[in-house]
């Protein structure tokens, strides 16, 4: 059976249609519930789960997100392949609002790190993140995006900031100065747990402003975002559409082994009620 493929929707993107008989999934987790029921089905032949971050009516900050129980809940339905769709402000002259980015790299300005992993618990464990978004799923979407007629940048760094405040103009300024290239609240914790969950995530980012640091544009407002991406929605739903098809069936990327060398805990001190917790990615241990 094929691996199944995880879309977790942002601001603006909600449900996605498209769906051969589609179902509501309920997961209860270890680590609280997710963020709203999973809904999933069969589309363009594959089975997909779609999870909006912020909850159907956007009802969670970014800070309040619960991503290890969102990566965990995708991970136990079988998703080793994710896409994640993300609202972003532009930190570059030439990246301009309903352009599409893919970054391949992030920076991390959040504060409370600690829901950031699975490991713990009486198990250690340090997964790699020279690259933290898969090469290919960035090229499938790539493809999709270009495919789709969108205005797309191939890389760049994602700067993932606490909020729920945006930016000062001084922290605007140092994240360009620092060569940033977007802005977001969530992203990151996703790519770190997909990571230790081994599944392989890239990025579709949809440019929603300028941030603040461009003066003779007004700064962001959440309902400029909120504007620009329902203009915007349209066209991620067809780049999705458009990579399904191109997700290998088989999950055989370093991506799907990122575990191998990363646990420094040996198996015999690993407590059995963390092992519990973590079965559906220690699954190749138990
Ligand atoms: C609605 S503006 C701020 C909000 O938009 C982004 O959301 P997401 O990454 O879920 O698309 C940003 O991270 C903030 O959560
Ligand atoms: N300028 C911005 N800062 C942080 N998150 C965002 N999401 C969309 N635009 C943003």
């Amino acid at each position: 059976m094929a691996a199944a493929i995880g879309i977790i929707g942002g601001s603006g993107l909600y449900e996605i249609d498209g769906f051969e008989k589609s179902e509501e999934r309920q997961v209860e987790t270890p680590f609280g519930n997710p963020s709203d029921v999973l809904v999933g089905g069969m589309l363009a032949g594959r089975e997909v789960w779609f999870l909006p971050r912020h909850g159907r009516g956007h009802r969670i900050l970014p800070h309040e997100i619960r991503h290890q129980a969102n990566l965990w809940a995708l991970r136990s339905l079988g998703v080793r392949f994710l896409i994640c769709v993300t609202a972003v402000g532009s930190l570059k002259e030439a990246y301009h609002p309903r352009h599409v980015v893919l970054p391949d790299q992030f920076f991390d300005r959040t504060s409370r790190r600690e829901h950031h992993t699975f490991f713990g618990g009486g198990i250690v464990g340090h997964v790699s993140f020279a690259e933290p978004v898969s090469a290919g799923m960035r090229g499938i979407l790539r493809e999709a995006a270009v495919a789709e007629g969108g205005v797309v940048h191939d890389g760049g760094t994602y700067v993932n900031m606490d909020g729920p405040a945006f930016s000062t103009r001084a922290e605007s300024e140092a994240n360009r100065q620092l060569g940033f290239d977007v802005i977001g609240m969530t992203n990151l914790p996703e790519a770190k747990l997909a990571r230790e969950a081994e599944i392989a995530m890239a990025t579709l980012a949809m440019i929603t402003d300028f941030d603040c640091w461009k003066v003779e544009e007004e700064p962001v407002t959440a309902e400029a975002v909120i504007a620009h991406l329902h203009a915007n929605v349209a066209l991620a739903k067809r780049i999705i559409a458009a990579a399904i098809p191109a997700i290998p069936a088989e999950a055989e990327w370093p991506e799907h082994r990122a575990l191998d060398g990363a646990i420094m805990t040996p198996r015999e001190f690993w407590p059995e009620e963390r092992v519990a917790m973590l079965k559906p990615l220690l699954g190749r241990w138990i």
